[in-house]
């Protein structure tokens, strides 16, 4: 197999015609057909579950399709594996990353596709030169020596798009490629985007933002429940276009929530938290009934400051108090003891069992108030399935039943997971970070007011996103952090996303009045 000759911009590259994949019970494609164009940036957008990585993975040669063909450039190809992909001029950014930790940003680029000398050794110094034209391409300003793991996941995305670059690819399809970037990281990687595309490359690109499907696609498909239901070619849809195509009727994107009917005592009152790194001298409040948001650019120091109240971090200097006593917890589990759920930015390292059910993830946080009794540790399993069930039910996870494994879920619904466990009513203090990645519109407003809802009995719930329209449609107020301080406060009617991008700027905008 060879890579095809180039297509002209706007032509067909790739057909799948009728193709079909199904897991155990689970119908995952039925019958999709999607045309991708050279040189055209192609959004696949659907609720979670509908499909999309199945069929990114049907071409990348991970799954099988039970039937129907791939064409490229009109002549049918069998894709067996990740190999048979690459040679055909086809790489894949998958939603978890295949960086190798460890390794440097050369040989992260150069995965499987370095250049040899004719004795059948890899040659570095060609291997380089290749890599350094391809790094001024994707605007790379980092060393090519440094670590992989120190890099932000913005950085890691752009070694990821010029992995695919080395290998000459014409086809580059990007899962969620955004959906840990902030705005700005974001924009910055529409532009590199837009010059593939300009170059002639042909783009997938899967989204929930929906802002950015409709501003940088020139095609859409729109999947639900594994078939296609929309197909738009050459053709912008506006966000509320996309959003009726997914949920099937109009939807409001961003509206401000009810003020709490009540909102009592401080259970979390932060005073003067430092890590000595990354935090500096950060207070914060939230009361029972309260909805407070942590806005700010990637790298504020945001997640930081959370893990520093729940633990995860050491607490240098200040102090933590929770329901008016304070505390200072060694790790996540001290403060989970004392009625915290935390939901962490990191789902599949920190968030979820990915091996165990559904079930099992959901009752996990919630096991005391299970058991039958003090000295029987017994567990009440029926119980603990029938609140997973509900939770399923509230949550809108799209599962074949709660004892399914939670790896084999669709990355948004993991997601759902990773929250809905959380959704009992016996937590003081509710910590998201970033608890809607993934998720798709729907869901995230049903995500909104299961959260709310909990407030409203009187948790305390704080809330890290980079979303500012999530914080606009979420919160009651927003404290916003710029370089590991605290900078401003929004309440109420002041919550915009214009005025939280404005405060988490002013710091460095009084930086250069003074200078
Ligand atoms: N390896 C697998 N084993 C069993 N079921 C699977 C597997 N991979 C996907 N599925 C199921 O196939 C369906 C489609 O999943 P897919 O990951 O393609 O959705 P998606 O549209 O990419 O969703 P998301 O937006 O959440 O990433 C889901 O019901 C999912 O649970």
């Amino acid at each position: 197999m060879s890579a095809p000759e180039a297509t002209t911009a706007g032509e067909p590259l790739l057909r799948v015609d009728r193709l079909t994949k199904t897991f155990g019970g689970v119908q995952a494609l039925k019958d999709v057909s999607v045309t991708i164009r050279s040189g055209v940036v192609h959004g696949f957008v659907g609720a979670n579950g509908a499909g999309k990585s199945t069929l990114i993975r049907c071409l990348a040669g991970i799954h099988r399709p039970d039937a129907g063909t791939i064409e490229l450039d009109g002549a049918p190809v069998d894709i067996h594996t990740a190999l048979d992909a690459s040679r055909l001029g086809m790489a894949f950014i998958h939603q978890e990353m295949s960086i190798i930790p460890g390794w440097d940003v050369l040989r992260n680029m150069a995965l499987g596709m370095p250049y040899r000398t004719r004795a059948g050794l890899i040659d570095w110094k060609a291997t380089r030169r290749r890599a350094e034209i391809v790094a001024e391409k994707v605007g790379i300003r980092f060393s090519l020596d440094a670590i992989i793991d120190d890099l932000s996941t913005a950085d890691q995305w752009l070694v990821m798009i010029a992995r695919a670059l080395m290998q000459d690819a014409r086809l580059i399809a990007m899962d969620e490629p955004t959906a840990s970037l902030s705005p700005q990281e974001a924009s910055r990687l529409h532009g590199i985007i837009r010059e593939l595309t300009a170059a002639g490359t042909a783009v997938i690109f899967v989204s929930h933002r929906l802002a950015e499907v409709s501003e940088l696609c020139e095609d859409i498909t729109v999947f639900k429940d594994g078939r296609v239901v929309r197909t738009a070619v050459g053709q912008r849809l506006t966000s509320h276009e996309l959003v009726e195509a997914i949920v099937g009727h109009h939807m409001e994107l961003t509206r401000r929530p009810e003020p709490p009917a009540h909102v009592g005592e401080p259970v979390l009152d932060v005073e003067h938290a430092s890590d000595g790194r990354l935090v500096q001298d950060a207070s914060l409040q939230v009361r029972a009934g309260e909805v407070v948001g942590l806005g700010g650019l990637v790298g504020a120091g945001r997640t930081e400051f959370t893990r520093l109240i729940y633990g995860a971090e050491r607490l240098r200097t200040g102090e933590v108090r929770l329901a008016g006593r304070t505390v200072r917890f060694h790790e996540p589990a001290d403060a989970v003891a004392q009625r915290v759920g935390i939901v962490p930015e990191e789902r599949r390292s920190q968030g979820v069992f990915l091996d165990k059910s559904i079930d099992f993830n959901i009752n996990l946080a919630s096991l005391d108030s299970l058991r039958t009794g003090r000295f029987v540790p017994w567990l009440r399993l029926g119980a603990g399935r029938k609140r997973a069930q509900r939770l399923i039910d509230e949550v809108g996870i799209k599962a074949r039943g709660a004892d399914q494994p939670v790896g084999a879920l669709s990355g948004g619904n993991q997601q759902k997971v990773a929250v809905a466990r959380w959704l009992t009513h016996d937590r003081q203090l509710l910590i998201l970070d970033e608890p809607s990645r993934g998720v798709d519109v729907g869901a995230r407003a049903e995500l909104h007011t299961l959260i709310r809802d909990l407030a409203g009995r009187g948790a305390a719930v704080l809330v890290v996103s980079s979303d500012n329209e999530e914080l606009v449609a979420l919160c009651d107020r927003v404290v916003v952090m710029a370089e590991g301080h605290v900078v401003g406060e929004l309440v109420g009617d002041q919550i915009t996303t214009k005025a939280i991008l404005a405060l988490s700027f002013a710091r460095a905008h009084k930086q250069e009045d003074v200078a």
